[in-house]
Parts: structure tokens; C-alpha cells; sequence
């Protein structure tokens, strides 16, 4: 195993040290055969993504492990939890053990299932919960992603099963009944398009209900993809009076508006919606403070056909692993400890993940990202690795490239390109 030297790297802002990787760790020896010259580069811990659409099983065409994990790498990320909606769903041991072997023959991050709430996403009846957790993958959140867990008895029943082995249920906050045919944001600008809207308070509604179901349960919720200025309200309420509840942001949510969908181009529709200026406010300072812990990416690839058609038929979501990164610079500007705190640790820590979101002192693993924030990039869907093109982003210029990743001391990206 190659041994690094990262000559005059910023460990999180601070003044610049020479680093060295060594037997896949931050290693105290002197020098190292490879020098890397990082004058001018930040080092993170290595970024987490609790929420990725992978693709496969199912949908090879929009997404496969080893090219979403090489999206997470060149993004910066080390591990990304994959979730369930999968063709089959990832809700038996035998599918989320297939998704972990893929990620671990990819070896570009460590791919973590996420297991499905329901049977086949039915929200019908409970999936193998148990028999994902012991499998080899190891699961330890669970979500019905795509779909709410809208029957209040069963998700009651998810939280209490999953509470034996400190389990997460993730929720995709959604009331089905108040967003049926919905396909933007309900307010001004759905009003003037005349599109049905996704009203705010199907989100807090589900929110509202589950924070105090996990308060009664005991047991730990986590909310995904958080969109509202009222979801927060209700987020922290619900810590104030220590519920055990953790919450995400997309970097979308962060950064991009309804006022969007007036182009009736479908890149920019997602779910949740994009939402108004005065929630992305409300979400950048929660985002702050921790009422909201993390950013999640949310990416999901669509295949051209999904994407490209009229804004009522197109699949909702849009890539994002490789622009998690920037579009968080340029949110938060440069506050590396705050950044290595909601997109590395904080995720790490949620999940009970190992080796990952840590200070980056010696002994640890190395898993680390490098990254060059005076550097400033026009985002070219072409350039991008995931095999899908959906990103909202193109044309935009944002600060911060990814010059280097590195998976327990090998790296996965170097001169900005991906090593395979
Ligand atoms: N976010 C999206 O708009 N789409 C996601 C599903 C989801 O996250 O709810 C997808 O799987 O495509
Ligand atoms: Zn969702
Ligand atoms: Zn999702």
C-alpha cells in the first residue's frame, strides 16, 4: 500500500502541516513514496451521504453502484447509504447483502444499505427489519423513501421494532392525501401556473405526527429532505423537549426556489418541492444552528426519457453528489469545522458509522477529502460521473473542486479525476 505525503495541507482552515497516510491511516512517520502537493487545499474528513439513490437493482440505466459511488468520490464523499426504492425493493436480507457486495466490489466508498420500512414499499405490512439488520450489510436505517410511511400504527410498530438495536426509521414526510396530484409548491407561483400545488403542511402534518410517536416510543426518527420553515418550527419544538429526532437538508433545498418551475423545465422538479425564498432562509439558518444535523444529497438519478418530457409526466429528483459539496460553500462560505460537522460527522454519528467523520488525528482511518476552495467551476452535465444528467445546475458557476479523496489511505480521486 502507496504511503502519501500531503505536503502544506489546511487540515479544516487551519495553518498549513505536511500530513501523511500511511497503512491506511494518518500516520505519524515523517515522509512518505508519494508527495502530494496541497499548498493552498483543505482537508475534510471524508463526506457522508445518508440519503443516495443508487439504482440498483433495477434501474442500471439511470444508476449503478460503482458509477454512483464514483460520483460520491469525485464529490468528496467516503461511505453513502443507498436507499431501498429498488428494482426489487432493498426490504429482504438478500437484496441490501447484493447492494453491499456491489459497493464493496466497486471500492470507490463504503456503500451502506438502507432497508425498506414495508414490504415492496406497500406501506402495508412491516419488512424483514430483523433480517436486514443481522445480515451482512448490517442495516441500521430503515425507510420507505419515495413513499411515506403514512399509517400511523405501522410506523409506531417500525419504531418500536427498530428500537431493540438502536434502529432509525427515516421518513419521507409526505401526507399522501394532501399532495395527490400535486407538482410544484403550493403557493404564489403554483397559483399563476396553475399547477396543483404540494402544500407546506403535508410535510409538517407527518412531522408533527411522528416526532410525537417517537417521543412515546422512545425510540429514534430521523427526517429526511426537510423543505419548510414550519418543519423546522416543529423540529425544534419536538428537541427542545428531547425527542430523539435528527433531520436533513438537501443542498437544493439550501439554494434553489419554486420560482423555478415558472420554466417548466423539469430538472428543477423534485419531491419535496422547491420551495419559497423565505423557507430556504429559514432552512440555511437551521441548517446553522442544528436544528436541521446534516446535509443529505438526495441524489436521484432519472434516465433521459424520466427527465426529458413534459413537467406532469417527469420523475422528480436531480443528481447531487457532485455538487453537495460546492453548493455548501457556497451557502455557508468557507466554515470548514461547521461543513465537517453536518456533512461528515454528524452523519457518521447519526448512523452509527465507524472510521468515518473523524478529526483526522493520527491513527485514524484515513479517509479524507481535499479540496481546493479558490478554485471555481461551470457545471457541465456532460463532465459529471453519475451515469444520469439531471443536475439543476448546469451552467452555474460554484466555488470549491474536489481535488482528492481517499478511502482508508488509497485514493479513490486524485487531480481531480477518479483513480478507476
Ligand atoms: N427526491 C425525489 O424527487 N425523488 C427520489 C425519491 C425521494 O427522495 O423521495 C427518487 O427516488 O427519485
Ligand atoms: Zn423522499
Ligand atoms: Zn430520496
Amino acid at each position: 500500500m502507496t504511503s502519501y505525503l500531503l505536503r502544506g495541507v489546511s487540515l479544516l482552515g487551519a495553518t498549513p502541516r505536511d500530513l501523511v497516510i500511511a497503512d491506511g491511516r494518518i500516520s505519524d512517520k515523517p515522509d512518505a513514496e508519494e508527495i502530494i502537493d496541497a499548498d493552498g487545499l483543505v482537508a475534510l474528513p471524508g463526506l457522508v451521504d445518508l440519503h443516495t439513490h443508487l439504482r440498483e437493482p433495477g434501474r442500471e440505466d439511470a444508476e449503478t453502484v460503482e458509477t454512483g459511488s464514483r460520483s460520491a468520490a469525485l464529490g468528496g464523499y467516503t461511505a453513502v447509504f443507498a436507499m431501498a426504492n429498488t428494482s426489487p425493493v432493498a426490504d429482504t436480507a438478500g437484496v441490501v447483502e447484493q447492494v453491499w457486495r456491489l459497493g464493496r466490489e466497486a471500492g470507490l466508498v463504503d456503500v451502506q444499505p438502507i432497508g425498506a420500512v414495508t414490504v415492496g414499499l406497500a406501506g402495508k405490512q412491516l419488512a424483514e427489519l430483523g433480517a436486514m439488520a443481522t445480515s451482512a450489510a448490517n442495516v441500521r436505517i430503515f425507510s420507505d423513501d419515495g413513499h411515506c410511511v403514512a399509517d400511523p400504527r405501522l410506523m409506531r410498530r417500525a419504531l418500536e421494532y427498530v428500537k431493540a438495536f438502536d434502529g432509525i426509521i427515516a421518513q419521507h414526510a409526505e401526507e399522501p392525501r394532501l399532495t395527490e396530484g400535486a407538482q410544484m409548491h403550493e403557493g404564489e407561483v403554483s397559483t399563476r401556473l396553475g399547477l396543483t400545488g404540494w402544500p407546506a403542511v403535508a410535510e409538517e402534518a407527518i412531522i408533527a405526527r411522528d416526532v410525537l410517536l417517537a417521543e412515546h416510543v422512545g425510540s429514534r426518527l430521523h427526517v429526511c429532505h426537510v423543505s419548510t420553515a414550519g418543519s423546522v418550527e416543529v423540529l425544534r419544538q419536538a428537541k427542545a423537549r428531547g425527542v430523539r429526532v435528527t433531520a436533513e437538508v438537501t443542498p437544493h433545498h439550501l439554494l434553489l426556489t419554486d420560482e423555478l418551475a415558472a420554466s417548466y423545465d423539469p430538472v428543477y422538479k423534485v419531491n419535496p418541492p422547491l420551495r419559497t425564498a423565505s423557507d430556504v432562509e429559514a432552512l440555511r439558518a437551521a441548517l446553522v444552528e442544528g436544528v436541521i444535523d446534516i446535509v443529505a444529497t438526495d441524489h436521484a438519478p432519472h434516465a433521459v426519457e424520466d427527465k426529458e418530457c413534459e413537467w406532469a409526466y417527469a420523475r422528480p429528483g436531480m443528481v447531487g453528489l457532485e455538487t453537495a459539496l460546492p453548493v455548501v460553500l457556497s451557502v455557508l462560505g468557507e466554515q470548514w469545522d461547521l461543513i465537517a460537522e453536518r456533512m461528515s460527522r454528524t452523519p457518521a454519528r447519526i448512523a452509527g458509522l465507524t472510521g468515518h467523520g473523524t478529526g483526522l488525528a493520527v491513527g485514524d482511518p484515513a479517509n479524507l477529502t481535499l479540496v481546493d476552495p479558490s478554485a471555481r467551476r461551470v457545471v457541465d452535465p456532460a463532465e459529471l460521473a453519475s451515469r444520469s444528467r439531471n443536475t439543476p445546475y448546469a451552467g452555474t458557476t460554484l466555488p470549491g473542486r474536489i481535488v482528492a479523496t481517499f478511502l482508508r489511505g488509497e485514493p479513490t480521486v486524485l487531480d481531480g479525476k477518479a483513480v478507476k
